[in-house]
């Protein structure tokens, strides 16, 4: 298989999407600052919902837009029918966020769409920036539950409205697809090579360039994207496809049946004559022997094309120890990209072993998806390594994540949104929130406290109260308390590295490893505690009942 891999972090000028370059605006104090801009052109104010421009419209009018404000991004459901979930794209928010300005082109477009607003709104626009927004977050490739606020944006009502479609839209996908990855992960096994495959299925070319990235966040080795491969500083791999075997007939499609001076098909023909291989497919052959010449020390061979155990197999072993034998160089293996990968892997293995290739490597793909993965498992294998596309970046077990963004606080009023469903009903007032842990590094539960209260210390006895049941409370004395939502950006400056890939990668093998094991088992897990204090709890209730009509029957 052939493979690169650069641990290096690149700068964030060497990160600019080389063929769609947003250039910031050559004015503007932001872009001069900073020089960070997002990965993707398309990642600018007007990337929003037509609604929250007429809002920030009917605020300005109100004279309400420069009020004091404060959202909160949070999801209601851990994806996947699990109790965890991998929160990603603060990066890309912090990018967007830091080089937010309406271009001139952007507000003329603005003037035909509204064309009955005040042209003195659309001055003000034109001017907005985000200096005087502030953001509190998780880090990037934090494992996160429902309800916690993963970013808190702070400052004026209209600007903050603006942001939320797009920092939803940057956050939703990327945390999805980090989110499956891991689940692939856990069902592949720590020890297994996994790579994403998914760019010829993504929903488009950002949808797979935001997959190949957070794939690899979320557990994956690398990818075959080789944008990706550039642009994000992941590693890239790949085997070759159906096509290469069947566009060869016969041995007069080889350029030369040599390698080097040295005579390369004939001893391979008198190999697979020695071992009794008489009817594995000859097209298929001469195509390993044409990938061997190009590849020689990685040669990996697709070997499904006509028939796995019967042909595929056999040819791989007689260029194999041809290569091997006669020339010293390395065979990798093989990919199975059809059948039973259970059983094909295991034969494969057991014809491998008898010739001596025992460390061959077996790369499956087709179809892949997290419960092929835990079945394979369970029923034993001999993959190394499983290449996914598909299944991993349409997420299809659930395709969206459905992460929120909803006022909690404004001029200085805690705000709240009731609903029927209790999980819909909203948590008002500015939080901040700590995760408590344990005697063995164990996560117990993630706390979320009114913003001016005092933060819990380790050794104390904390009462954590459910949101929604009163009923259910626990007392909680940890060893240790981090406060899990920070400052992020601030007076125009991001405070915070701009991760690379294998940092994120990095957080999200430490942040898994302070899990408890029920909470990420793939079969019924138990749900993570996440809870309020007890004063919140009151002012949440008080609050709650003073906004819910009160019915009269008669
Ligand atoms: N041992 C196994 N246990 C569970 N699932 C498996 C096993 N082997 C393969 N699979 C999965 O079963 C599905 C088989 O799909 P399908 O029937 O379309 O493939 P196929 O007929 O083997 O190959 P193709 O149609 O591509 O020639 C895939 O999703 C594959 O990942
Ligand atoms: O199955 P996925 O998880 O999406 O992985 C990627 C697939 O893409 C390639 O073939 P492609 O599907 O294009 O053709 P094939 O089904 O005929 O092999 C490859 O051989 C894999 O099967
Ligand atoms: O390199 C491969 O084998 C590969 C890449 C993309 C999709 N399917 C297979
Ligand atoms: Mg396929």
């Amino acid at each position: 298989m052939s493979q690169s891999d650069s641990s290096s972090t690149p700068t964030p000028a060497g990160l600019k999407l080389d063929n769609l370059p947003k250039k910031p605006q050559p004015n503007s104090p932001m872009s001069r600052q900073h020089g960070f801009v997002p990965y993707n052109s398309l990642v600018t104010p007007l990337l929003t919902d037509m609604y929250q421009v007429t809002m920030c419209y009917a605020y300005w009018k109100a004279n309400r837009h420069e009020e004091h404000a404060v959202f909160e991004l949070f999801f209601r459901k851990n994806p996947f029918q699990g109790e965890f979930t991998l929160f990603c794209g603060l990066e890309e928010v912090l990018r967007f966020v830091s080089s937010f300005e309406f271009s001139k082109s952007d507000i003329e477009y603005l003037e035909t769409v509204l064309p009955n607003c005040d042209p003195k709104f659309l001055e003000w626009l034109a001017d907005v920036d985000t200096s005087k927004v502030t953001l509190h977050s998780m880090e990037e490739g934090s494992v996160v539950f429902p309800r916690l606020p993963l970013i808190r944006v702070e400052g004026p009502l209209g600007i903050c409205q603006l942001l939320e479609t797009t920092l939803l839209n940057l956050t939703n996908f990327s945390s999805l697809i980090a989110t499956n990855a891991q689940r692939m992960r856990l069902a592949a096994g720590a020890d297994k090579k996994l790579l994403e495959f998914g760019l010829r299925r993504a929903q488009g070319p950002d949808g797979a360039m935001t997959a190949s990235r957070y794939a690899c966040v979320g557990g994956f080795d690398g990818t075959s994207n080789l944008l990706a491969g550039k642009l994000f500083n992941v590693g890239v791999a790949g085997t070759h496809a159906h096509a290469f075997v069947s566009s060869f007939r016969t041995v007069a499609d080889l350029a030369s049946t040599k390698m080097g001076d040295e005579e390369f098909w004939e001893d391979v023909e008198k190999k697979r004559e020695e071992l009794g291989f008489t009817n594995t497919n000859t097209s298929e052959l001469v195509a390993f022997v044409a990938y061997a010449q190009a590849f020689p020390d990685s040669f990996l061979a697709l070997v499904d094309t006509y028939d796995t155990l019967h042909s595929g197999v056999p040819n791989f072993i007689c260029v194999a120890l041809v290569l091997r034998d006669k020339f010293q160089r390395k065979p990798v293996g093989i990919r199975l990209d059809s059948g039973d990968l259970s059983y094909l892997s295991r034969q494969a293995r057991q014809m491998f072993k008898k010739y001596g290739l025992e460390k061959a490597i077996i790369v499956a793909s087709n179809d892949i998806n997290e419960d092929v993965l835990q079945s394979l498992s369970k029923q034993g294998h001999e993959i190394d390594s499983f290449g996914i596309g598909t299944n991993l970046v349409t997420c299809q077990a659930q395709p969206a994540l459905g992460m929120v963004y909803k006022l909690v606080e404004c001029n200085g009023q805690p705000c709240v949104k009731l609903s029927n469903e209790f999980e819909k009903t909203t948590l008002p007032g500015k939080k901040r929130v700590y995760r408590l842990i344990g005697k063995d590094s164990v996560a117990l539960v993630d706390l979320m406290k009114h913003a001016d209260e005092p933060a819990p210390r380790p050794g104390e006895t904390i009462r954590c109260c459910h949101p929604f049941v009163e009923r259910k409370r626990c007392d909680v004395r940890p060893s240790e308390v981090i406060e899990i939502l920070k400052p992020v950006f601030q007076d125009s400056k991001v405070l915070v590295p701009m991760n690379s890939v294998e940092d994120a990668r990095k957080r999200v093998q430490k942040q898994m490893s302070i899990l408890r094991e029920d909470h990420v088992r793939s079969l019924n897990p138990a749900p993570y505690k996440v809870s309020i204090s007890e004063s919140y709890a009151v002012f949440a209730r008080e609050l709650w009942q003073a906004n819910q009509p009160i019915e009269l029957f008669e």
